[in-house]
């Protein structure tokens, strides 16, 4: 494709100009690491195109991380975003896009980094339908909702330092696993290894210890989204979480997608979350104006080797992000540039709309059969993506980075 074609994006394309999501890339030749941002099929160098078209912004988007841009607060991240749109426009001029053309790149000859230096990875438990289904399934004697569930979005500290970006090969990992069955544990690779389709938020302003963000403040300290697979080994797990809940069955990987996607992209994806069973303590409730519509409408796919498993709609998602993060800091607890905060397992109310094989195979009793075989839990070589996408403005969609990961065999 000629570099020129390169900026002629269709309306419809997934990643058109009401998109824009960041990254972080290098090419062959250029290995220096440098923020780009998706536009159709390639990459444009954002800090190439800011020096060279005279952005303010120039300083913050010329470094090798999206660290300085997240930590430059929403008025910045809406001026880059506003300036991008109006450089891409099919109308932006000559002259503009003769400066841009130089620097686009197309996908295929880049190589994607994780975009940001993960500094807290939280997770949370905000389906209702996953974690109804997970407690039915490691709980059958009791409830399957813990009484705190309506009452607070349930979550756990997690390993940052093992994120890793999409496309980076998962090592089966080994631990002790302990079937109910069985009289003790034993030690060996995970035998139930699996995948939660999740929604990651990318915090970008930090706070002071002692303060905390109320649900309205949501967009002042949240730069954007990315998909995010939270590899779990079920065997460890079960053995492990109790008291104090998951640590090594989910702390040997976790992969987010290349692409981070802004918020103010997803406006027309806003979405009322479900309705509230239970009453909520102010800093929790969400049924004033000022917070409404704090779900978001992002439709994802699970494939495995290519065949897909499962479709999970995040607009079922109890737990909205802005109450996740409300929660996450009223304690006080301060945020950093970088912290990660998943949503949980994205399930949905059919069996289809499963965001992990623990749930779709019930447990591993009911295996998918699938055209290259049957599929309890993971393979060696399975290979997982996840992709999305979420209404826009005029009746349009558009993508949400993916995230793909393949499973190799452990020391
Ligand atoms: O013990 C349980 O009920 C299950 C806990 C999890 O699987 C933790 C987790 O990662 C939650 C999620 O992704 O929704
Ligand atoms: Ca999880
Ligand atoms: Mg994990």
């Amino acid at each position: 494709m000629s570099a020129a074609n390169l900026l002629q994006v269709p309306e419809e394309h997934l990643f058109g100009s009401d998109n824009l999501p960041y990254g972080l890339f290098s090419t062959e030749v250029e290995s220096r690491r440098r923020l780009g941002v998706r536009f159709g099929d390639a990459v444009l160098d954002l800090g190439g195109a800011a020096s060279a078209l005279g952005s303010p912004h120039a300083e913050v988007l010329n470094g090798d991380s999206l660290g300085p841009l997240l930590a430059s607060g929403l008025t910045v991240w809406r001026e880059v975003r506003a300036e991008l749109r109006g450089w891409l426009r099919p109308d932006a001029g000559e002259e503009i896009h003769d400066r841009l053309l130089p620097l686009l790149r197309p996908l295929a000859e880049v190589e994607l980094h994780l975009p940001f230096e993960v500094a807290d990875y939280v997770d949370f438990y905000a389906s209702e339908h996953h974690a109804t289904n997970v407690g039915r399934l490691f709980r059958p004697d009791g409830e399957p909702l813990t009484p705190n569930w309506k009452h607070l979005p349930i979550g756990y500290h997690g390993r940052a330092g093992t994120v890793v970006v999409s496309g980076t090969d998962v090592v089966r990992p080994n631990g002790q696993r302990k079937a109910p069955t069985e009289e003790v544990p034993s030690f060996g690779p995970s035998r139930r290894l699996d995948i939660e389709a999740e929604v990651g938020f990318v915090v970008g302003t930090p706070t002071r210890l002692g303060q905390s963000v109320p649900q309205s403040q949501f967009r002042e300290h949240v730069f954007g989204v990315c998909l995010l697979n939270d590899w779990s080994a079920r065997d460890i797990q079960g053995w492990e979480y109790v008291p104090l809940g998951p640590f090594l069955g989910k702390s040997f990987a976790t992969s987010v997608s290349a692409w981070v996607t802004p918020l103010d992209a997803l406006d027309a994806a806003r979405t009322s979350p479900p309705a509230r069973t239970h009453a909520l303590l102010p800093y929790l409730d969400d049924s004033g104006d000022e917070v409404e519509q704090a779900g978001l409408d992002l439709r994802i796919t699970v494939t495995l080797n290519g065949d897909v498993v499962a479709e999970p709609p995040f607009a079922a998602m109890y737990w909205t992000a802005a109450q996740q993060l409300a929660h996450m800091t009223v304690n006080g607890a301060s945020l950093r540039t970088g912290d990660l905060f998943a949503s949980g397992t994205v399930s949905g109310p059919e069996k289809h709309q499963r965001g992990c094989l623990l749930e779709l195979t019930w447990g591993g009793r009911e295996p998918l059969q699938l055209p290259f075989g049957q599929r309890a839990f993971l393979e060696n070589g399975d290979e997982v993506t996840l992709t999305a996408w979420a209404p826009a403005a005029n009746g349009r969609r558009l993508g949400l980075g993916e995230v793909t990961g393949r499973i190799v065999g452990g020391a």
